[in-house]
């Protein structure tokens, strides 16, 4: 007798919905390892290939003379309020490892300003091409600020992780929603403050925002501190207090988010 036909109505859906939830697991998962499909393809040619008899034998001799396959970097995306801090991290980062990092180059429709050169500063583009491009899906994330777009491309991304560079996306909140919307394998490290006053402290004492920015910036990062320490939404937490402290944990993070890269 089939197994199902004694469930109840409520146990089929349950069960239906517990399948559903496996595939989109499996599904993900995929997603995040590209490299699976390289796999199995070369070994199906490599059968279809050879013919060989014993398939057990041979796939055994097949993956045993793998060798390592050269994975590109995971992008890594380090969001927090404004202020906290995630500037002068990254800037800590590349003067430390200047050959391990590079940012994208993004795209903007505003003018360049002088001395910004088209495709080093940003990729300068007309509204429409930039309209065009959010179409054709290729922005990771996009934004309007101030009444110009922004957008960091998938093709921009991809041309620093070809350079086995661990591409760092300073982005907000807004952005990582997005970013997690596209299927591309991302570390996502967020820097929240000890403390709302010491926020509001760094952002005074930096000495560049108008007062009616600050409480803008103030108001906004009680709701970008929830989204970042919320449960699963960050691979990790990094509470900037002491500099030097957050550096070493930063640098700790990297060594485990990237096994294959030496930091220390
Ligand atoms: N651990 C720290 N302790 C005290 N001051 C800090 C610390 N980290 C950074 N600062 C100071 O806080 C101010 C803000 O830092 P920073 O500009 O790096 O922030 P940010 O997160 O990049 O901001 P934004 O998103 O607005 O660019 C700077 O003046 C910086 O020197």
């Amino acid at each position: 007798m089939d197994p199902q036909a004694t469930l109840t109505f409520e146990e089929l859906s349950i069960l239906n919905e517990r399948k559903e939830e496996i595939k989109r697991d499996h599904l993900a998962y995929l997603d995040q390892h590209p490299e699976l499909k390289t796999l199995m393809s070369s070994f199906m040619s490599a059968v279809l290939m050879e013919k060989p008899t014993d398939v057990v034998a041979f796939a055994k001799a097949h993956f045993d003379a793998l060798t390592p396959i050269k994975i590109a970097p995971a992008p890594l995306v380090i969001a927090g309020p404004s202020g906290v801090g995630k500037g002068t991290l990254i800037n800590r980062l590349m003067t430390k490892y200047p050959e391990l990092f590079g940012f994208s180059v993004s795209h903007t429709t505003r003018g360049p300003r002088e001395g910004e050169v088209n495709g080093v500063a940003y990729h300068f583009v007309a509204i429409d091409e930039f309209d065009g491009e959010v179409a054709k899906g290729s922005f990771l994330e996009h934004a309007n600020v101030h009444g110009n777009r922004y957008g960091t491309s998938k093709f921009a991304v991809e041309h620093v992780q070809a350079q086995e560079k661990i591409c760092i996306l300073d982005i907000d909140v807004q952005g990582v929603r997005q970013v997690k919307n596209a299927k591309m394998k991302v570390n996502y490290l967020f820097v929240a403050p000890p403390s709302m006053a010491d926020l509001e402290k760094r952002l005074r004492g930096r000495g560049t925002e108008t007062e009616d920015k600050i409480k803008i910036r103030i108001a906004n990062a009680k709701g970008e501190v929830d989204f970042g320490t919320a449960e699963g939404n960050f691979d990790k937490v990094l509470v900037n207090n002491d500099l030097d402290e957050a550096f070493a944990e930063l640098e700790e993070t990297l060594a485990k988010l990237y096994p294959e890269v030496r930091f220390q």
